[in-house]
């Protein structure tokens, strides 16, 4: 049944695409006297019938499967990246040299649009939050990236084709070959071999070069495209490394993440915040991944710009004071349960529901899923199309609490556009090992308290006995021992047992009876030291970018029914150009009230364009309306002559009204600040007639 819905979309889409063509030479003959404007009137009606026929196809198509159709996905893509690329969002960067792959520029309209939702991310979270902004450097010293475990395990396993050499992330094809094994209708799998392959697929992240070699094999898994034997799997890091300095002895890597700049400026940035905790950090910058097989445009690219939020707290008390605001909110959430269960779907829940449940580990991580889903509902994402999955255990790292991915329905599928992780106190020990410098935090009591606590005192006279040179560093190993650990030992001592002790530096060290005393004691406690947790968002601008530049746009008929135009739906907030003037004819005078009128814009901060192309009015709507301007300002005779107005259009409705040309500045920079709708604007001033291509 849905194959065949499948192919009957694709003849339609095949009709429509050839009597577009029929359209564009009849008019060209008509325009040569060499075709009857009856027969062009006739192939638009017909091209009219047949695009109402698609429509049906694909409306039938989503509405029995629930999906969008491949087909339309595809039309949808290829129809966004002709857009795209055209009015110049974005680019291949190095274009002239043929382009590497992973790289893109932002043209004009990308870059503004960039820059628009940097800044609202910047509102949004640190502004509201009173967050600590920093700015560190990308090319970071080895050292660093050693502590958090980027030099050794930030890999991912690939695989080459063993006859073209051509690379591939070897858990990708996996998926993809067990994906098809489970869709193949010609060929299903049997029950039990379903379960096996859905187990495999849940489990291929966690795959070690032993077993996904192992599962290669056992599925005949080969390379794309020439279908080919692949290479046994092994590790690739994905940091771009170089040196720093002119002998180039010192070993650097652009940084994969922006996060390890403020875990470093850690006992800095408590100090600046007057040594109070919860607090958090924000750092908008790029990172550097040396993507294996990069692809989908923006979606995963070597160079791509992080915007990461660190917020350090009390690992025993993760409560959140604002967390009231966002409790009744009702994302879609994936949760585990959910996942693992019979109903394989998002569903809505409030998230003050989910923290009382114990769904959300705590009220700080469910805060910022809260802020998130705001964010990405201001910046124009549909919620509809938006979820939270929270990561299956398997998939967490050893040390994570809990973690929720933010992804966004597209035609490419899900995609984690920002991971939002409970990562416990692990950052920070691990940079405390690794430097020797304190990151720790105090907890001052209001009152003092007497607590039974647990000492540990070295037997230095023994200990330089026995360690001479090392003694230093088993002292320091004892004293920084846990108390479960201290009372352990003191246990297995006084039965006589030695002990074994690990320094920082990873050395062990036989501790005998006599070499240090451990005991209980009761005192009085003015406050604790503790190394806070860490709960961090962590977003992918340019992915965010590309999910919004699919959720708004859409396309129209033109008024004449021949032509379908492109529309960038985008929020006003984020639109590159906010507002652009038309004068209607060439003329001095319109152009000068043109002229003054953009003026007041820029006045008032609103990034605007003047057309004076001198092309139908309804041909300069179509062409801001592809690049997303939200409004139009025509200054007609009216408004040189009559009252002084001018018409101010809105986009999507492309409804249109009077405003005096003092007050549109201010109009468009209160809808472009959410201070007013146009629903609003429209009830206060008066309707003016639809003009040109509106009609
Ligand atoms: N190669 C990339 N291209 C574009 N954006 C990226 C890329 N890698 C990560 N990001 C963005 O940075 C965010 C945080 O990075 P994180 O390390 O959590 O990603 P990740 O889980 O490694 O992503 P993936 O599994 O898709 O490679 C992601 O949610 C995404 O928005």
């Amino acid at each position: 049944m849905t194959t065949d819905l499948e192919k009957q979309i694709q003849d339609a889409q095949e009709a429509v695409t050839k009597q577009g063509d029929t359209v564009r030479s009849l008019k060209a003959s008509l325009k040569d006297g060499k075709a009857e404007k009856a027969e062009v009137d006739a192939a638009i009606s017909k091209l009219a019938e047949l695009k109402i026929a698609l429509d049906e196809k694909q409306k039938e198509y989503e509405k029995t499967t629930g999906k969008v159709s491949s087909q339309s996905k595809e039309a949808l893509r290829a129809a966004l990246a002709g857009v795209l690329e055209r009015r110049m969002f974005y680019i291949p960067s190095f274009k002239i040299y043929g382009s590497v792959a992973g790289f893109y520029d932002y043209g004009p309209p990308g870059c503004a649009i960039k820059q628009n939702m940097t800044q609202v991310w910047r509102n949004h979270f640190v502004l509201e939050e009173n967050m600590l902004e920093v700015e560190c450097p990308a090319v970071t010293p080895e050292v660093v990236l050693k502590a958090s475990g980027h030099v050794d395990r930030f890999t991912d396993f690939m695989v080459t084709d063993a006859a073209t050499g051509e690379c591939f992330r070897a858990d990708h094809l996996l998926e993809g070959h067990l994906e098809a094994l489970l869709e193949d209708k010609k060929n299903p799998p049997s029950a039990e071999k379903a379960r096996e392959i859905r187990e495999l697929l849940a489990g291929v992240g966690e795959l070690k070069q032993d077993t996904m070699a192992a599962a290669l094999q056992q599925y005949d898994v080969r390379a794309p495209g020439t279908g080919n034997a692949l290479s046994p799997p092994f590790p690739f890091n994905l940091m771009f490394k170089t040196s720093i300095g002119p002998k180039g002895d010192m070993v650097g890597y652009l940084r994969p993440e922006t996060a390890q700049g403020i875990f470093v400026n850690f006992r800095d940035l408590l100090y600046y915040n007057g040594g109070k905790l919860p607090f958090a950090a924000a750092q908008i910058g790029n990172s550097y991944r040396n993507e294996i097989s990069p692809r989908a445009g923006l979606l995963r690219v070597r160079e791509f710009t992080q915007a990461e939020i660190e917020h350090f707290v009390n690992g025993d008390d993760k409560s959140h004071p604002k967390f009231a605001s966002v409790a009744d909110l009702k994302p879609l959430l994936y949760s585990r349960e959910l996942q693992m269960g019979e109903e394989k779907k998002a569903a809505p829940m409030s998230l003050g529901e989910a923290v009382s449940r114990g769904i959300i580990a705590n009220e700080t991580l469910a805060y910022f899923i809260g802020r998130t889903w705001l964010f990405f509902c201001k910046v124009g994402v549909n919620p509809a199309r938006m979820r939270f999955r929270q990561h299956l255990q398997h998939e967490m790292a050893h040390y994570a609490t809990d973690c929720w991915d933010g992804e966004v329905e597209t035609t490419y599928g899900w995609v984690e556009c920002v991971g939002l992780a409970d990562r416990s106190a692990y950052d920070l020990k691990a940079h405390t090992s690794m430097s020797k410098i304190d990151l720790t935090a105090f907890e001052k009591f209001d009152t003092p308290r007497m607590e039974e606590v647990v000492r540990v005192v070295p037997n230095n006279k023994e200990l330089g006995a026995v360690f001479k040179k090392d003694q230093k560093a088993v002292k320091e190993a004892l004293e920084a021992l846990s108390e479960d650990k201290a009372m352990d030992m003191k246990a297995k001592l006084e039965a006589g047992t030695p002990v074994a002790l690990t320094t920082c530096e990873g050395q062990s060290f036989e501790i005998k009876p006599g070499m240090v005393e451990i005991k209980k004691v009761t005192e009085k406690v003015t406050g604790k030291t503790y190394t806070p947790s860490v709960i961090e968002p962590s977003f992918g601008i340019g992915r965010i970018m590309y999910c919004m530049f699919e959720h708004c746009y859409y396309t129209r008929e033109a008024a004449s029914k021949d032509e379908v135009r492109a529309v960038m739906g985008f929020r006003p907030v984020v639109a590159p150009t906010k507002a652009t003037v038309f004068p209607l004819v060439q003329k001095p005078a319109l152009n000068e009230t043109a002229q003054r009128i953009s003026r007041d814009l820029t006045a008032a901060g609103l990034s605007n364009l003047i057309d004076t192309t001198g092309n139908t009015i309804g041909k300069r709507y179509a062409r801001t309306d592809e690049i997303g301007v939200p409004f139009a300002i025509t200054v007609d005779f009216d408004s040189i002559e009559g009252n002084g107005s001018v018409t101010l259009r809105e986009r999507d409705s492309m409804a249109q009204v009077r405003v005096p040309q003092g007050e549109v500045a201010s109009v468009i920079r209160a809808l472009v600040d959410d201070r007013t709708t146009w629903p609003e604007v429209a009830a206060k001033y008066p309707a003016q007639k639809a003009t040109g291509d509106d009609e």
